[in-house]
């Protein structure tokens, strides 16, 4: 008897054995694990006296997740919308945990692409936007700045982490400023096609005129995403700035619209990027064509997109902020701020 219970045992620890090298060795060995996963399920059932017997005879330690655990009953944030009613988050300091999110995606070994265009007199804007984003964007991962230029030699030189790369793409330039921000949209379209698609996975698409000024990272990658303009994001519909002439492709009607979405900073993956940019510039040649021009450029034209196409994810005004707009209780964090800027001495020079 007493023998049979103890090869009983030893069974049992053989078996345990043989789940977890399954487990280690299907690659998925990390401190957080997708608790969707086969292989997870199998890890969990390895039962806890056994788990000691393994870590002394592997000499392995196992994969943990130490975190506190999420309240049900006590939502993170009860100040502020952090779901829309078609179930994308609204992403806000509190929300969410960056280690969690870091672990998932660093499993996935993914380069994300940032995106922004500094035409004409905007080179000046790229030391500090370089070199904050090498402080506080997407820290810890693999990133491709690609800077659209006219002025190749005037890009300057900033010290690059380990796996971030700058890779400028020679474009030209317009007589007017509108001209140069919505043909963004026709260049992001294009440059996704025919290199973005092989070489990245995520697209973050910015205005150049901006600092990095806490951390923006991986929570803030979706398929889609959109950001709330900091000037409207407890504005009523009605007062949402809009294309409202119906002549304009990006006309909304006033009883539609969820949010005023800023066009400095969007983004998603490849696919979806080339989807909206290609639209956007589509849009932005009928009118064009028309002789119209959207009130507020190609930002007309990126809400009326998000208006029928809705982001899976949407980015609180603490990723666009202005300081003009002073510090309301609410923004936890300012991440990514305006540089306020001589319209006579940068614009059409
Ligand atoms: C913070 C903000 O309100 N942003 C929006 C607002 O931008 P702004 O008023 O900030 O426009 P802007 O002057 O920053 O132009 C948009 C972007 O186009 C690029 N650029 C523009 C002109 C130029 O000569 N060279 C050049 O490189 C540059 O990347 C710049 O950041 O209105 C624009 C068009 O109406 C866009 O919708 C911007 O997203
Ligand atoms: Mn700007």
């Amino acid at each position: 008897m007493i023998f049979s219970v103890k090869f009983l045992c030893y069974l049992d620890v053989l078996h345990d054995i043989w789940i977890y090298c399954r487990y280690v060795f299907s690659g998925t060995s990390s401190k957080v694990s997708d608790t969707t996963s086969s292989n997870t399920q199998d890890f969990h059932n390895i039962k806890q006296p056994s788990n000691h017997i393994l870590e002394d005879l592997l000499q392995i330690e196992l994969p943990r997740m130490i975190y506190t655990k999420p309240q049900i009953l006590k939502p993170p944030r009860c100040d502020v919308l952090m779901m829309t009613p078609w179930f994308a988050p609204i992403v806000w300091e509190g929300t969410y945990n960056s280690e969690i999110l870091n672990e998932q995606f660093q499993q996935r070994n993914d380069t994300v692409g940032l995106t922004v265009f500094a035409i004409k007199k905007y080179v000046v804007f790229l030391k500090t936007f370089l070199e904050t984003a090498e402080t506080y964007f997407m820290v810890g991962h693999r990133v491709n700045y690609y800077i659209f230029t006219d002025r190749p030699e005037e890009v300057p030189k900033v010290a690059l982490k380990e796996g971030r790369n700058v890779v400028v793409l020679q474009v030209q330039n317009y007589p007017r400023w509108q001209e140069i921000s919505m043909r963004r949209m026709e260049m992001l379209s294009y440059f996704s096609q025919q290199r973005f698609i092989n070489e990245v996975s995520y697209l973050v698409c910015v205005d150049v005129d901006m600092k990095f000024n806490d951390q923006v990272g991986v929570e803030i990658l979706s398929d889609l995403f959109g950001t709330l303009h900091p000037g409207f994001y407890t504005a009523e519909r009605r007062s949402f700035t809009y294309e409202r002439r119906p002549a304009s492709q990006a006309y909304v009607p006033s009883d539609e619209g969820d949010f005023y979405y800023m066009g400095s900073i969007f983004g998603g993956t490849v696919k979806e990027v080339y989807k909206l940019t290609k639209k956007c510039h589509e849009a932005i040649m009928v009118d064009k064509a028309n002789g119209i021009e959207a009130i507020w450029q190609e930002e007309s034209h990126l809400n009326k997109y998000f208006l029928y196409h809705k982001p899976t994810k949407i980015l609180s005004p603490e990723y666009m902020w202005d300081d003009n707009l002073g510090r309301p209780e609410i923004l936890k964090k300012r991440r990514f701020l305006a540089v306020p800027k001589n319209h006579a001495a940068i614009r059409n020079k």
